[in-house]
């Protein structure tokens, strides 16, 4: 069956999302936010697609890249065409990156599951059919009755310990906030919340990216007699050797790496170098499903857990498909947003989560998308 078409909708959507100056995610005014749908069809009309951010799929990638490498091929020899595009990569001058390798490949598995009328959970792997989510939130913030102090992480906690969580991972406060970093500030978050919550809610640290191997083993060592479950990214993920280091120096495990480049290689060379516990893998930051599960194996043969990164269609695919992770990562979350909130171009969240803390794995076909179609037509803008 062959690839026929692909083509990219950019659409707004209104949000109270923002961002900041170091790219991370904090509750604003509501304004209206762009989101590309990339549409790969074939030659008998079945659609696949996958959303992203419009920059990653931007007509010089799709014209450059992604039409010629697909255009023509058969639609189900997704490998073939995974790896003509990462070959493509080095010679893009980094403008074909993984994150837009992911767009493409999940749309692949979208049309798979559409045409085949399964969910791609099922084509993948087929594990389970609920998993329990942790509560992951944004990042510190300087507003009152927000995430602005320790205090104010334990109340959140309460309350999403009411919704149903049974496991909460903290993002700290970072740059550009006036006082971030700080080591203590950190470990005063975590122990409120720990106060706030008892013994038996898991408990995770996700903090500043740039501490020394010191002020991260400082908060290592504090999050070990708060029992926390996992201590993820203090320091740059470039430096394996680091991470070697915090690792054989603390008893919490450490998981990584998230954000580090290098697909299902840069992990195999973590797990080679001990440099983390759990490994970390998400479908936009290696580069797609497959090799998200490529990770997910290797941790598997050496009887590691993967946790994966992120929310989202693809991660909990993902999550559906594999024995070997606990939780999927439901956020990010604060207590000004409502994250059960439907975005205008679905109809319904692909992971809405129970009282008892679990979200169910999708049964529609494909990757589980409710898309509104009509919406995403009247709001098109390219
Ligand atoms: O902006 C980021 O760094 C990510 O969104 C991050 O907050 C979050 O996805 C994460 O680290 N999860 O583990
Ligand atoms: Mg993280």
């Amino acid at each position: 069956m062959k690839i026929t078409q692909v083509n990219v909708e950019v659409f707004t959507f209104p949000t109270r999302r923002s961002v900041d100056a170091a790219g991370h995610a904090h509750p604003g005014e509501e304004s209206l936010a762009k989101m590309a749908m990339l549409r790969i069809a074939t030659e008998d009309g079945v659609e696949g697609y996958a959303f992203g951010a419009p920059e990653l799929i931007r007509p010089h990638i799709i014209d450059s890249f992604v039409r010629k490498v697909l255009i023509g091929q058969n639609v189900m020899d997704r490998e073939k065409i995974w790896q003509d595009l990462a070959h493509w990569q080095r010679g893009s001058a980094s403008q074909l990156t993984d994150r837009a390798l992911a767009l493409v490949e999940q749309a692949l598995w979208d049309w798979a599951g559409r045409k085949f009328k399964q969910p791609v959970h099922k084509m993948i792997g087929g594990y389970r059919d609920k998993v329990l989510a942790y509560g992951s939130t944004m990042c510190g913030d300087d507003l009152p009755g927000g995430l602005s102090t320790p205090e104010e992480y334990g109340r959140f906690a309460e309350q999403l310990v009411a919704r149903g969580y049974k496991a909460i991972k903290l993002h700290t406060w970072m740059p550009p906030i006036s006082f971030a970093p700080d080591p203590k500030m950190d470990v005063r978050a975590c122990a409120a919340v720990r106060e706030a919550v008892g013994p038996d809610i898991a408990l995770m640290l996700d903090g500043y990216h740039w501490y020394s191997r010191t002020d991260a083993l400082y908060i290592g060592r504090e999050l070990e007699k708060l029992d926390f479950a996992w201590f993820e990214e203090p320091m740059m993920e470039e430096s394996a050797e680091s991470y070697a280091w915090l690792a054989a120096n603390l008893d919490i495990p450490v998981l990584g790496p998230e954000s580090l480049g290098g697909k299902y290689m840069s992990r195999a060379s973590w797990v080679g170098q001990g440099a983390c516990d759990i490994l970390r893998a998400g479908v936009a930051g290696v580069g797609g499903i497959a090799p998200c599960l490529k990770v997910a194996h290797l941790a598997e043969a050496y009887g590691m857990h993967c946790e994966i990164h992120g929310n989202g269609a693809a991660n909990l695919a993902v999550v559906g498909a594999i024995k070997n992770c606990d939780w999927y990562e439901r956020g990010l979350l604060h207590p000004f947003l409502d994250y059960d909130d439907v975005p205008a171009y679905l109809n319904s969240i692909v992971d809405p989560m129970d009282a008892d803390g679990y979200v169910h794995l999708p049964d529609r076909p494909g990757l589980g998308e409710d898309i509104n179609f009509a919406y995403i037509e009247t709001n098109t803008v390219t």
